[in-house]
C-alpha cells in the first residue's frame, strides 16, 4: 500500500483556470421570475433560499476550474492506469471533485465505471446511485438470503464493468464491503465458484449459521483451500474508495431482537450488529489499495484559520486550545449580520427534534393555509416465525383461516388498509380452531412488539414524523430515493408550489389506465378490465381468488367504488393540472397499475390531498406516502405511512455531509456522534459566513480506531483489526447483558406490587429518552405500571450483594407535603417533560418525575405521557423534549384534532 502526500503549499492559492465545463451536480440560478410574489413579506427569502443548497452542493460554478491541484491529478492519473485507489483527505480538499474527474476521464475512454454511494445524497454528489440500487440486492440488515442478490442482470453488470467507485466510504458498513467482496468475485468466477456456493447454502439449510456468513468464511478459508486462493480481490475489478474516515461513521444497526417474543433465542441475538469501518473489512485488507490523500484546502480558501483549525478538530486536538484556537472559535460564534437580500443561513442541528422545532418556527411566519398529514402505523407479527409453529402443531392451514375472515371483512364492507399479515393475525385469533393458550402466546408478543415499535421505532427512529404540517411555499426536504437520474434522493431540497386532491390524482390515474388499456385492446392484447369481467361471469370464485392472488382482490375489492365519471379540477391550478398530468403519461403500465393500488390504500386512510414540490433540480412532482418500516428480525414489521417530506429551513448535521454551504449557522448541542461537529463546521466557507452556538472543545469526539488507522496508514502499515473482532466484542456485551438480566431477576425475583401484591418483573428500558436506555427498573407484571400507581422503580446499575430490602429501592415521598387542597387536580391531565433535580431527578434520571406524578395523582389529576387535546397542563422541567415542547405550541394555536388510529393499526 502506498501513500501520497501533496507538495502543494498549503497558503498558495490555486490558479484560476477558466471555467469551461459545468459543474456536474448543476446548480441553478434563481431568476427573478422565480421569485415568489403572492406571498407578502417573507416571500423574497423564502424562495432565495433554495439557492445556496441545491442538489446538496452550494458550489459556485464560476469557481471550477479544469485542472485539478497535483494530487487531485495523481489520483486521477491512478485510476486511469487501473490501481485500486483509496481517495482520502480532510473535508473540501476536493475528493468529490476528483471523483467527478475519475468518471468522466472512464467515460471519455469509453470504459465502463459504476459511481455509487451509502446514501443518496452522496449519490447524486457524484451522479451516482446508491451502493444498494447498484448491487440490486435488498440486504436489509442481516444478509441472509444471499444467493437471490445475484439477479441475471446484476451477474452480466458485473461481469462486463470495468470499474467500481464507492464515495462517502465513511458510512459504507465492513461487514457490507465484504458481502459486496463476495458477491463481485463469485459472479466475475461464476463458474468456479458456483458448485461450491450451492453445496454451501444447502449445507446451511440444515444448520443455524447464516449464508452470507458461511459464504464469507468460505470466500477467505475453504475457496483457497480448493485451489481458489489465486482468485483475486473483487474477482479482478477495480475499485476507487473516496471519503474521509474523520467524518460520519457507518450506522449502527443496533439489536433489535432482545424482545421477550415467542420462539425467539438467543442464537437470533447474534446478527444484531453494531456498525464498523470499511477498513476494518478483509476485502479492504485484499484491495491493495494506492493511497492519495488530498491536503490542499479549495472550500476554506480564505486565509482566516478557519482550515487549520478545522483540521486540529478533525484529529481531536483541541481540547487544549491555543491562541489560534481561541481566536477563531471567538469568532464563529459571533452572530452573522443580516442580508439585505432577505437571504438567511442554513441551519444545522445536531438532532431531528431540534431540526423540526426550527423549522416550525419557520413554517408559522407564513400566513398560508396548513396542511396536515398524519401518519398511518402498522404493527405485524412475523407470521412465519411466530404462528406457523402453532398452526402447524394443531394441524392448520393459515390460508383457511385467513381466506374465511377474508370473506366475511368482505361482505361486511370493511374498508381498511391493512396487510395480509394483519388479516392473519385476526383470523387467528378470532378462529374457534386455535387453542386459548396459543392465543394467549400470540397476544403477549404482539403487545410486546407494539410497545417496542411505539416506544422506540415510531417514536424515535422512524425518520419521518408522525405528524406533518405543511403550508405553500414551505422549504421542504424528501426523505425518500425517489429517482436517482432526476436527482430526488432522501436529503433533495425543494418547495411546496401547491395541494393537489389525492382523489383527483386517482382520477387523472384512472384514466390514463383507460386509455392505455383501450390501446393494448386497439392492439389485440387482453388487459386487466376485460380480465376482471371475463372473471366476474366465471361461478367459479376458488378459481378466480387463486388467479387473481389473495392480496390483491383484498386490497381491491374492499374499496368503495372509486370511479367518478368526472372529477371538478376548476380548484386548480391550470399549469399544474397539465403538469401532473404528463408525470402521469411517463409511468409504465405496471407502473401505473402500482400507482393506482398504492393511491387507492392511501385515499381509504388520511390523506386527503397531497403536496406538488418543485425541487432544486428542476423537477416538479406530486408527493404521495410511502411506508417506512423497519423489520425486527424473527418478530415483526412497523410500517409507518407518510409524506416523505420534512421541512427544511434547518437540517441535520448527518444530512450535510457532503454539502458547501455559503452562509451557515450551525448548533453543536446535543452531537452525539464521532465526527459529527467536524462535519458540521467544516460546511463553511469562512468565518465571516459562518457562526457556531454551543462549541464545547470537550464535546467534539473522533474515533480512537480511525486516528489509529491514519497513523498506521502515515507510516505504510495496515490496519488489521477486522468486523470479525468488533462483532465478537458486540456479541460478548450482548451475552453479559443477558447474564446480567439473569442476574438481576434472580435478585429480585421475591419483590411483589405494592399497589396490587402481583409479583413484579425487572426490565431494561429501551427508549432512549433523557438517555435513560439501558436502564434497569421494576415494573408490577400485572398493572399498567406507573400510569396507574402500580410499582415502578428505577434499579441500581448492578445488584446489590445482599437480598435487597424495599429501603434499598428508590423512595417516593409520601403525598401531602404541599398546602393544595384534596383533589385540587380533580379532572385535570398533566404531561411532565424534562428532568426535576429539585424533586430528586438528575442526569436524565426520571425519579423526580416520579415524585411529582405522585404528588399530581394524589391530589386527583391524571399524569399521561403525551400531549393531546384532552391535556390541561405541561409541566416542563430542565433538559426538556423538544417535540413535546413543539407539541404543546401546535396544541396553544388551536390545533385541537385527534388521528384515530385505524382497527388494524395497532398503534397507541
Ligand atoms: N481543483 C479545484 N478547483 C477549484 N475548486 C475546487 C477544486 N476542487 C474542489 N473545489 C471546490 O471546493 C469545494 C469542496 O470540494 P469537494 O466538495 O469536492 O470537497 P470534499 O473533499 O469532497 O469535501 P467533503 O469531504 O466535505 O465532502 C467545492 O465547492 C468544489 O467545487
Amino acid at each position: 500500500m502506498s501513500r501520497l502526500v501533496s507538495s502543494w503549499p498549503k497558503d498558495v492559492a490555486s490558479p484560476a483556470y477558466p471555467n469551461k465545463r459545468q459543474c456536474l451536480s448543476g446548480s441553478r440560478s434563481t431568476s427573478p421570475d422565480d421569485t415568489i410574489r403572492d406571498q407578502g413579506g417573507s416571500s423574497l427569502r423564502h424562495d432565495l433560499y433554495m439557492a445556496p443548497t441545491m442538489g446538496g452542493q452550494a458550489t459556485a460554478t464560476s469557481e471550477i476550474e479544469e485542472v485539478g491541484d497535483e494530487m487531485q491529478q495523481e489520483a486521477i492519473r491512478l485510476a486511469k492506469i487501473g490501481e485500486n485507489l483509496f481517495l482520502t483527505g480532510k473535508a473540501g480538499t476536493g475528493k468529490s471533485w476528483a471523483t467527478k474527474r475519475i468518471v468522466e476521464d472512464f467515460c471519455d475512454r469509453n470504459n465502463l465505471i459504476y459511481a455509487t454511494a451509502p446514501t443518496g445524497i452522496a449519490a447524486i454528489n457524484v451522479d451516482g446511485t446508491t451502493i444498494h440500487s447498484w448491487g440490486k440486492f435488498n440486504l436489509g440488515q442481516y444478509y441472509e438470503d444471499f444467493m437471490s442478490m445475484m439477479s441475471r442482470e446484476t451477474r452480466h453488470k458485473i461481469r462486463t464493468m470495468d470499474a467500481l467507485l464507492i464515495d462517502e466510504i465513511s458510512m459504507l458498513d465492513g461487514h457490507l464491503l465484504d458481502v459486496l467482496e463476495c458477491m463481485v468475485t463469485i459472479i466475475r468466477c461464476y463458474d468456479e465458484v458456483i458448485q461450491r456456493v450451492r453445496k454451501i447454502q444447502d449445507e446451511s439449510r440444515s444448520g443455524n449459521t447464516l449464508v452470507s456468513d458461511l459464504m464469507l468464511e468460505m470466500r477467505w478459508n475453504s475457496l483457497s483451500e480448493n485451489g481458489l486462493g489465486d482468485v483475486k480481490a473483487w474477482g479482478g475489478l477495480q475499485i476507487v474508495v473516496v471519503g474521509d474516515f474523520f467524518q460520519l461513521p457507518p450506522v449502527p444497526a443496533g439489536q433489535d431482537t432482545l424482545l421477550g417474543i415467542s420462539n425467539v433465542t438467543e442464537l437470533d441475538l447474534k446478527v444484531g450488529r453494531q456498525g464498523c469501518y470499511a477498513f476494518e473489512s478483509r476485502a479492504w485488507m485484499n484491495s491493495n489499495f494506492q493511497t492519495v490523500e488530498l491536503t490542499e484546502v479549495h472550500r476554506q480558501a480564505a486565509d482566516d484559520g478557519l482550515f487549520e483549525f478545522l483540521n486540529d478538530m478533525r484529529e481531536g486536538c483541541i481540547n487544549d486550545l491555543t491562541l489560534k484556537h481561541q481566536a477563531v472559535i471567538q469568532s464563529i460564534q459571533c452572530p452573522l449580520p443580516k442580508r439585505d437580500d432577505g437571504i438567511i443561513p442554513t441551519e444545522l442541528h445536531s438532532k431531528n427534534a431540534i431540526v423540526n422545532l426550527k423549522n416550525k418556527e419557520e413554517l408559522d411566519r407564513i400566513r398560508h393555509q396548513s396542511y396536515h398529514f398524519p401518519s398511518l402505523d402498522e404493527v405485524v407479527l412475523d407470521f412465519h416465525h411466530c404462528i406457523t409453529p402453532f398452526l402447524d402443531k394443531h394441524n392448520l392451514k393459515l390460508d383457511d383461516l385467513v381466506s374465511d375472515h377474508v370473506r366475511m371483512l368482505e361482505l361486511l364492507e370493511v374498508r381498511n388498509y391493512t396487510s395480509v399479515s394483519c388479516m392473519a393475525y385476526d383470523a387467528v385469533m378470532s378462529s374457534d380452531a386455535i387453542p386459548k393458550y396459543v392465543k394467549n402466546i400470540l397476544q403477549n408478543d404482539m403487545e410486546e412488539l407494539k410497545q417496542h415499535c411505539n416506544d422506540n421505532y415510531f417514536a424515535n427512529e422512524c425518520r419521518v414524523a408522525d405528524q406533518i404540517e405543511l403550508k405553500k411555499h414551505a422549504q421542504v426536504m424528501l426523505l425518500w430515493n425517489l429517482d436517482l437520474n432526476r436527482k430526488l434522493a432522501n436529503g433533495s431540497r425543494g418547495i411546496v408550489k401547491a395541494f393537489f386532491p389525492t382523489e383527483g390524482y386517482l382520477y387523472l390515474l384512472k384514466e390514463h389506465m383507460k386509455c392505455e388499456d383501450k390501446k393494448s385492446a386497439d392492439h389485440g392484447y387482453e388487459t386487466d378490465d376485460m380480465l376482471n369481467e371475463r372473471e366476474s361471469n366465471s361461478d367459479d370464485h376458488a378459481t378466480k381468488e387463486h388467479h387473481r392472488g389473495k392480496h390483491q382482490t383484498y386490497s381491491n375489492n374492499t374499496q368503495p367504488n372509486r370511479n367518478p365519471a368526472t372529477y371538478d379540477f376548476s380548484s386548480v391550478d391550470q399549469q399544474i393540472f397539465v403538469e401532473i398530468q404528463e408525470e402521469i403519461k411517463r409511468l409504465s403500465y405496471d407502473g401505473l397499475k402500482k400507482e393506482i393500488q398504492e393511491m387507492e390504500k392511501i385515499i381509504s386512510s388520511k390523506f386527503t390531498s397531497l403536496p406538488y414540490v418543485e425541487f432544486c433540480s428542476g423537477t416538479s412532482l406530486l408527493i404521495r406516502p410511502q411506508s417506512f418500516s423497519k423489520t425486527f428480525r424473527k418478530c415483526g414489521v412497523a410500517t409507518r405511512w407518510q409524506i416523505p417530506l420534512t421541512l427544511a429551513w434547518a437540517i441535520t448535521i448527518h444530512k450535510s455531509q457532503g454539502m458547501t454551504i455559503d452562509l451557515l449557522y450551525v448548533d453543536l448541542s446535543h452531537c452525539f456522534a464521532q465526527g459529527q461537529a467536524y462535519v458540521a463546521c467544516s460546511r463553511g466557507r469562512s468565518l465571516d459566513s459562518m457562526q457556531v452556538v454551543k462549541f464545547k472543545p470537550t464535546e467534539v469526539k473522533t474515533s480512537k480506531k480511525v486516528s489509529e488507522f491514519y497513523d498506521l496508514l502515515g507510516k505504510g502499515k495496515p490496519y488489521t483489526r477486522t468486523w470479525a473482532d468488533t462483532i465478537e466484542e458486540f456479541d460478548r456485551g450482548i451475552r453479559e447483558q443477558l447474564h446480567k438480566k439473569l442476574d438481576m431477576e434472580s435478585t429480585y425475583r421475591n419483590y411483589s406490587c405494592d399497589l396490587c401484591g402481583r409479583p413484579c418483573v425487572v426490565r431494561q428500558i429501551q427508549s432512549n429518552r433523557n438517555n435513560n436506555r439501558g436502564k434497569w427498573f421494576l415494573s408490577c407484571a400485572g398493572g399498567n405500571g406507573r400510569s396507574r400507581g402500580h410499582t415502578w422503580k428505577l434499579l441500581p446499575s448492578s445488584p446489590p450483594s445482599e437480598e435487597p430490602t424495599k429501603d434499598m429501592l428508590c423512595q417516593i415521598p409520601k403525598p401531602g407535603v404541599t398546602g393544595l387542597k384534596e383533589g385540587a387536580f380533580k379532572c385535570k391531565r398533566f404531561v411532565l417533560t424534562g428532568v426535576f433535580p429539585s424533586l430528586g431527578g438528575g442526569e436524565g434520571l426520571t425519579l423526580g418525575k416520579d415524585k411529582l406524578k405522585e404528588l399530581i395523582t394524589s391530589f386527583g389529576g391524571a399524569v399521561t405521557s403525551s400531549i393531546s387535546g384532552m391535556t390541561n397542563f405541561v409541566v416542563v422541567g430542565n433538559d426538556p423534549g423538544a417535540k413535546k415542547l413543539a407539541e404543546a405550541e401546535k396544541r396553544r394555536s388551536a390545533y385541537n384534532r385527534f388521528a384515530i388510529p385505524d382497527k388494524h393499526a395497532y398503534y397507541g
